[in-house]
């Protein structure tokens, strides 16, 4: 693996998946080494992220560490390991934002393994400036994958946790993050993108559309 320091920093673009979570509905192993038709469910997000950023962070537990360095080698990779483990995922965003000097982040979490690089390009397009743009998805504002601005969106993580939530949406409500109306978002996403991937039955129905 290559040190992510080397690379040439000029888009201010960041890539961020969200790893650090226990998978217990996965019942025993971490879904984000999970295979998809023989790849690592956190390759195929680092994969679609890649291209469309200059640095790709990824927020876990020490634990975790080591197996998805081995999952991810073939990437430059930042690890921005979590300081608080378990204590949820605002913690962990906030963790992962400080890992980068990137002015706009893509944040993604390692069980979204059909979201297209051209829907995180678009993100980054229409982000234009705000704090923050999240899709509409089925009616309702997803926080995934979403666009941040990193500073702004620091601030709005610790103001979440010092108000008591740890959900992402309250990140994103705080953050006054626009919407990406939801026929710009099937334009540009595709039907399979929301999938995501909690149980193992889940598992087998992303990879069934492949
Ligand atoms: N750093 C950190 N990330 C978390 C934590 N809990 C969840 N996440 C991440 O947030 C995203 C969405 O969480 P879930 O889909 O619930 O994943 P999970 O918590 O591993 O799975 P369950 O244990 O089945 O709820 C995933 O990318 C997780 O890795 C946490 O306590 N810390
Ligand atoms: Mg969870």
């Amino acid at each position: 693996m290559e040190d992510a320091s080397r690379r040439t920093l000029d888009s201010g673009r960041a890539g961020v998946i969200l790893a650090g979570g226990r998978s217990r509905r996965f019942e025993g192993t971490d879904k984000a080494t999970a295979l998809i038709d023989g790849e690592p469910m956190i390759h195929r997000v680092a994969s679609a992220l890649d291209p469309v950023v200059d640095e790709l962070v990824v927020n876990c537990r020490a634990d975790q560490r080591a197996s998805f360095a081995e999952a991810l080698s073939a990437f430059e990779v930042r690890f921005a390991e979590d300081d608080c483990p378990g204590c949820g995922p605002v913690f962990g965003l906030r963790t992962a934002l400080l890992g980068t000097t990137a002015e706009y982040v893509a944040v993604l979490p390692c069980d979204m393994p059909l979201v297209p690089s051209v829907f995180l390009d678009h993100l980054f397009g229409r982000v234009g400036g705000r704090p923050g743009l999240v899709p509409c998805h089925d009616g309702v504002r997803c926080p995934f994958p979403s666009v941040v601005h990193r500073r702004a969106g620091i601030v709005a993580c610790t103001e979440t946790i010092r108000a008591g939530s740890n959900r992402l949406t309250d990140v994103l409500s705080t953050l006054e993050a626009a919407t990406l109306a939801e026929r710009e978002v099937c334009a540009h996403a595709g039907v399979r993108a929301f999938h995501n991937v909690n149980t193992r039955d889940e598992l087998r129905a992303v990879a069934a559309r492949l």
